[in-house]
Formats: C-alpha cells, structure tokens, sequence
C-alpha cells in the first residue's frame, strides 16, 4: 500500500515498469546522491515553474468539474497549495542561485514539458473529473512518493531543499488528499466496484501516459 488511497495503488500497479522508470530516473538518483550538476537542476526548476503555472490551471480545472461540494474543497485546497506554496519555493531557490523571477517568468517552454501539461489539460476538458485525476495523480503522488524516498536515502545535502519540500507533511498531506479525492470520485461516478467499469482501463491508461511523460520530463531535465 502506498498510502495515498486504494485506486493511487491500483494505478500505480498497472504502470508497471513505467512507474519505476519515472520514480527512479536517473535525474531523481542525480537528486539523491548529489551528483547531478547544478545546471540540469536549475534548468530543470525553471521548466517546472512554467510546468507548475498550467498544473495550476489543471487543479482549477479541477474545481470547474467537480460535482459535490467536498470535491470542490479538495481541488480549491490543492490549487491554493500549489499557488501559494510550490511556485515559490521554485522562485525561492532560483533566487538564491541568482536567477531573477523575471529570467524565471521568461523561461521558454521546452516541447518535452508543453505536451505532458497540454495532456492533462486535454484530459480534463474532453473528460470528466476521473480522467482530469487520472492524469493528475502521476504527478502529486509521484513527487511525494520520490521526497519520502529520498529523503530516506539521500546521501548529500546538495538538493536538501528539494528534497524536504515533497518528504515534508505538508506536500505529504496533499498526496493523501488527492488520494481520498480520486477515491471518492470514482466510487460517486461508477461506484465501488469502479475497477470493473467500462472506464477503467482508458483510466489506467490515461495514468501510464501522464507516468511515461513524467519521466520524459526528468530526461528533459538531463539536457539543458
Ligand atoms: C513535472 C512535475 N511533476 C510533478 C510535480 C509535483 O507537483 C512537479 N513539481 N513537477
């Protein structure tokens, strides 16, 4: 078990090799050891400020499709999360290895990062709530799965901050949210036998493509 809900498993457990691919990139075991070289990283952090502003706008989209009240709650709480905090740690850090937020804002969008965000949103505006999460979940629970794991096992501080912020309870407790989120709002759409759906498999599909992005977007992050 994960954790962070009984579907979040399921999922995570039909990708197969996929997951292991993007949770254990090259670029995370770079995070961990600390051998991976301050540009990639840096370049990395200003692709994903520009990823973070349209997951943004995949969680807003996420309170438009929402259909009970609690699963509005649970998207606004994610978007305010991310808005408030994530996106300045990114600026934070970039800050501090001195790159003004302007040169941030500036960044141009690297196609490797401009087709996994356009995916999510796709799925979200030509779907439900189901395949907006199952997009979605990839990403949350990925990073938190990646933080606690590295936070365990890293044997260097170089990317301590990093690493902190997604082990961190707070990132931790987004992840089990937006568990019990995808948990509820399947068992409210097609109930709680939702793994025999008919929607099921293009669910877990909709899953390993958002997890193979994933680890397109570390390899992305090799190459600056
Ligand atoms: C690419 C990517 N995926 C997931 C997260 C976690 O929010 C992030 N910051 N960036």
């Amino acid at each position: 078990m994960s954790g962070y809900g009984t579907a979040f498993s399921l999922l995570r457990a039909q990708a197969g090799d996929a997951w292991r691919d993007y949770t254990r990139h090259a670029f995370v075991e770079g995070l961990k050891d600390g051998t991976l070289p301050r540009a990639a990283f840096l370049h990395y952090l200003r692709q994903d400020y520009v990823f973070l502003i349209h997951f943004s706008r995949a969680w807003a989209l996420a309170v438009v499709k929402a259909e009970t009240h609690d699963e509005m709650l649970a998207a606004v709480a994610t978007l305010n999360a991310l808005v408030t905090d994530e996106l300045k740690l990114h600026i934070g850090i970039c800050e501090a290895a001195g790159l003004s937020q302007a040169e941030v804002f500036a960044t141009k969008e690297r196609p490797e990062n401009l087709a996994y965000t356009r995916f999510v949103l796709e799925a979200g505006y030509s779907g439900d709530l189901l395949d907006l999460l199952a997009a979605l979940a990839p990403c949350v629970m990925g990073y938190g799965e990646i933080g606690t794991r590295l936070a365990a096992e890293t044997t260097s501080d170089s990317y301590a901050d990093w690493i902190a912020t997604y082990a961190g309870a707070e990132y931790q407790e987004a992840c089990r949210a937006a568990g019990t989120l995808l948990d509820a709002a399947l068992i409210h759409r097609l109930g709680a036998d939702y793994a025999s759906s008919p929607r099921w498999d293009r669910l877990c599909r909709t899953f390993r493509t958002a997890t193979e992005l994933e680890a397109g977007f570390w390899q992305m992050g090799l190459t600056p």
